[in-house]
């Protein structure tokens, strides 16, 4: 794994800005099986406006506090084994500490996200996401609350892409489905939850 001094690329955004390091694991190619394996994959239930979905790719979720996602609540769960190195060289890479980590698999082009912030109350003020890519270089589109500014990046296999500043308050993110013939991905994406203040 590489630590500190990892080259990375800064895009500053107007309003926000993001870190992204283009060869961040580089053993990426060998952990996408164990990831699949590894890890426990579920297909998530959203509830949005009252109604249950079940969201289009699987889902994973480990940490040491609770986190309510999409209207649902994830309870703390013990760290797998395996991921334990990656969070320690995203936490290096990055200079932030992380204690959480949703992983989203995407199998195919229908399975997607759709456009959301990252800005639940408990992740704090400005919350950073630190995201790790495996498998195929899906895009992930950004649109401005403006309703005006976009860009699209595509994260390769292996990278690590940090969401810091304003990002969250001022963009949405998300991952389109695409009727194209498409590899699978696993993104393992690293937040700080604050823990619960006591009374
Ligand atoms: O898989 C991605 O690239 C985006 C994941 C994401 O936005 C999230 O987990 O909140
Ligand atoms: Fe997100």
């Amino acid at each position: 794994m590489l630590f500190a001094e990892a080259p990375f690329q800064q895009v500053d955004l107007r309003n926000g800005s993001l870190r992204y390091f283009e060869d961040f694991i580089p053993e990426h190619q060998s952990l996408l099986e164990p990831l699949k394996t590894a890890l426990d994959w579920y297909q998530g239930d959203v509830q949005l406006f009252g109604r249950h979905y079940k969201t289009p790719r699987l889902q994973c979720w480990y940490g040491d506090e609770a986190y309510t996602y999409s209207n649902v609540r994830l309870e703390p769960r013990t760290w797998a084994d395996m991921l334990l190195p990656l969070k320690h060289a995203v936490e290096q890479g990055s200079g932030y500490r992380f204690n959480s980590m949703l992983g989203n698999w995407y199998q195919h082009g229908q399975h997607g996200m759709g456009f959301h912030a990252d800005n639940e109350p408990e992740l704090g003020q400005n919350p950073v996401v630190a995201m790790l890519t495996f498998g195929y270089a899906r895009d992930l589109r950004f649109k401005h609350k403006n309703g005006q500014d976009q860009f699209t990046i595509t994260p390769q296999s292996g990278s690590l892409l940090v969401m810091e500043g304003e990002t969250q308050h001022y963009w949405r993110h998300g991952i389109a489905k695409s009727a194209r013939q498409m590899g699978e991905r696993i993104s393992l994406t690293f937040r700080y939850i604050l823990p619960p203040s006591k009374p």
